[in-house]
């Protein structure tokens, strides 16, 4: 009989809570991830889905609880400088500077990680092709995002961490989003995407945060349980 060990989590958070602003956001939350999962975070507005996100990316740490990469903690910072290169974010934000052409914004991200070559597939995987050697400026909301999606692949980073990355995107770029999570998965690679929109991804896990204040009777309630009678 061969006892084998269970494979360590490649991110695992445990017991994890975060404090912002004084107030408590995250409560004891627990999550293991191994190559190839997903994890999709729902919640209402101001749930704490980009406070996880954020913690994750070590842009804010823990208030109590633990999360380890391979096992190691991330927040000592021999393990965070490691950790660090393995992510790739697609915030709101979206760090397109408008001097540069299109490609330009790409090729800027590939060349500081020392790649080459894989901008301009990139874009034309994202429908942008023709836009390659235009001024950022010109680009709609929709095509911006594309930007964002295309430096996701060239970049190539095994742990994608999306906040809302389907917001502006029409059905099509919904479907090529859904396509290259699909992709980076059969890779290794670990999706944590947070969003109020369906995004198809097959057997990924769902966190759904609850609300950091509980809801105000409406109207609606009220007259439902008959306290305005
Ligand atoms: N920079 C900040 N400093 C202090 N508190 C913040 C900051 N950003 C967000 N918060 C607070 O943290 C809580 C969670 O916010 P967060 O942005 O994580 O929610 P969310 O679930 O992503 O919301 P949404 O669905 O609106 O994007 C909110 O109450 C918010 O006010």
């Amino acid at each position: 009989m061969s006892l084998r060990k269970a494979p360590v989590p490649r991110l695992l958070l445990d017991n994890v809570s975060c404090i912002r602003n004084s107030q408590q956001v995250l409560r004891h939350v627990n999550v293991s991830m191994h190559d190839g999962g997903a994890l999709v975070l729902t919640g209402t507005n101001g749930s704490g889905k980009t406070t996880f996100l954020r913690m994750l990316a070590g842009f804010s740490k823990p208030s109590a609880g633990q999360i380890l990469w391979n096992g190691h903690d991330v927040t000592k910072s021999g393990v965070f400088h490691q950790y660090k290169l393995q992510l790739n974010w697609c915030s709101l934000k979206d760090a397109i500077n408008e001097r540069f052409t299109v490609l330009e914004n790409i090729k800027w991200f590939e060349l500081l990680e020392g790649k080459e070559g894989r901008s301009l597939p990139a874009l034309q995987l994202m429908g942008l092709g023709r836009l390659a050697n235009e001024k950022s400026r010109v680009l709609s909301m929709g095509q911006r995002k594309r930007v964002q999606l295309a430096r996701l692949i060239a970049l190539d980073r095994p742990i994608w961490l999306l906040d809302e990355p389907s917001v502006a995107l029409d059905d099509e770029g919904v479907g090529l989003l859904e396509y290259i999570i699909a992709k980076h998965r059969e890779k290794g690679g670990i999706v944590i995407v947070a969003t109020h929109l369906p995004i198809q991804m097959e057997d990924a896990m769902f966190l759904r945060l609850p609300p950091r204040f509980p809801r105000r009777p409406t109207l609606g309630d009220m007259l439902d349980r008959g306290e305005l009678m």
